[in-house]
């Protein structure tokens, strides 16, 4: 009997297994904050889009400004942190309005929530992001968002949320 095949056999299940943990099934799940940080635009309501760095994970995906939770923080103490940090603003933050969980592929579960700003202090400053626009919300579709952002997305473009 060929007991190095027993053990490729045996191997196999064991590796398909870790793989799926990769996809999130025993890592932390990471509690993150945005902002949708809203102005009057000609015709309607722009939002703040922001697209990542080519050398970060998920490079040059677009999203909304924010981050992690950090323990002891509020979602809404996180969410002005991350804004100053980011931005260079003193946001004050609105009402919630959405929260989704996702897994990504290889970063694990994030739980992610969505918060209105439609007041700051100071001037938006780009301290992060590779860009940074106003888009109308009718034309958010043509942003390549992440995969998480895509159900708010489709509800922001066709005039669902706001
Ligand atoms: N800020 C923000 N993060 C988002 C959005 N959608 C979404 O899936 N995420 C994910 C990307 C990141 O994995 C995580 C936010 O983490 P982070 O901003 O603190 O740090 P990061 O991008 O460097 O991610 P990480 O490597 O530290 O996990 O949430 C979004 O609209 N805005």
């Amino acid at each position: 009997m060929d007991s190095r095949l027993n053990c490729t056999t045996v191997k196999e299940p064991i590796r398909k297994l870790d793989n799926r943990s990769d996809t999130g099934g025993n890592r932390p799940l990471r509690l993150v904050v945005a902002a949708l940080i809203l102005r009057a635009g000609e015709p309607g309501t722009e939002v703040l889009v922001c697209q990542r760095k080519p050398d970060q994970p998920m490079s040059l995906k677009w999203e909304f400004p924010g981050g992690k939770i950090e323990p002891g923080e509020t979602a809404e103490e996180a969410l002005a942190r991350e804004l100053n940090e980011e931005l260079g603003i003193e946001a004050v933050i609105g009402r919630r309005v959405s929260r989704v969980r996702h897994k990504y592929r290889n970063g694990g579960a994030i739980d992610l929530q969505f918060f209105v700003v439609e007041e700051f202090g100071g001037a938006l400053e780009n301290r992060i992001f590779n860009d940074m626009r106003w888009s109308p919300l009718g034309e958010l579709m043509q942003y390549d968002f992440l995969a998480a952002d895509l159900g708010l997305i489709r509800d922001l473009a066709e005039g669902r949320l706001l």
